[in-house]
């Protein structure tokens, strides 16, 4: 089994220490696989992927990435590295090159690699025409492109993407699952929270579940399956998911 880059341990976090939203979150992303992280809106992914940013501090539990926590090595843990947020967030004046070439140079990504990985980049999300173009000239999906392009850019050994396909036209989505699979080759980790649950079934390697602060089923189609007490099948996400979040309600 490869090694884990991403491990949550027993993480209970939250906005306020007298109420928790997340509650003994446990899993782990090791280095080649594709972890889908799904929940309806409020199960606390966005919360959780502020603590693994570093944003929130657990109140019990911790985040390693890279086998360090945020306290052992901070240099470390922030560029092993890269997240996609679901609202791209730019530098209105500078252009796309420009923030390819500050991506390239804050993950000390040197020449010849540097120009060979924006050219490929430019070409796959069909931003050549829009290289010189200021951020705040561009349409929302292109932002976004931005911020996936930064992220594949520095080639980190997590990457974390959230909610990625809902501004993506089909050709922007179909490059960045094509560059994910590659990727995922090479060695890296993904963890990637969706409700396209259809896309994360077919991309991920395993699941997790989050219902109500808590993780609910965790592990491949087959134990979420289990866990959901369903048989396993093609298209058993969405009923495996389905199962699992209306238990216990009439
Ligand atoms: N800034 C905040 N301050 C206080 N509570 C918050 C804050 N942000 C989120 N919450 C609460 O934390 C809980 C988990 O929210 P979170 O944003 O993690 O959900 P999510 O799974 O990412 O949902 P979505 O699919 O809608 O993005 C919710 O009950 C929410 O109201």
């Amino acid at each position: 089994m490869s090694e884990p880059i991403l491990q949550v341990a027993g993480l209970t976090g939250g906005y306020s220490p007298r109420r928790p939203v997340l509650h003994d979150v446990t899993f782990e992303v090791r280095a080649g696989e594709m972890v889908g992280l799904i929940g309806l809106n409020g199960a606390g992914k966005s919360t959780t992927i502020k603590h693994i940013l570093g944003l929130m501090k657990p109140h019990q539990g911790q985040v390693k990435v890279d086998g360090v926590t945020l306290e052992d090595n901070a240099e470390r843990y922030r560029s092993a590295f890269a997240y996609v947020p679901e609202t791209p967030v730019l530098f209105d004046e500078l252009t796309v090159e420009e923030h390819l070439r500050l991506t390239g140079m804050a993950y000390h990504v040197a020449e010849p690699a540097f120009g060979e990985r924006q050219e490929q980049l430019l070409d796959e999300f069909q931003m050549r025409p829009k290289r010189g173009a200021f951020a705040s000239h561009l349409s929302k999906g292109m932002k976004q492109k931005v911020m996936i392009m930064n992220a594949l850019l520095s080639e980190p050994p997590l990457y974390m993407i959230d909610e990625p396909f809902l501004g993506l036209d089909p050709l922007g989505i179909r490059s960045l699952l094509e560059r994910l699979v590659e990727v995922k080759k090479k060695g890296s980790a993904i963890l990637m929270s969706s409700h396209i649950l259809s896309t994360v079934e077919a991309y991920c390697d395993r699941f997790i579940v989050m219902h109500q602060g808590k993780v609910a089923a965790y592990g491949t189609l087959e134990e979420v399956c289990k866990t959901a007490g369903i048989e396993t099948r093609g298209g058993a996400l969405e009923d495996a998911f389905y199962k699992l979040v209306t238990e216990g309600r009439q």
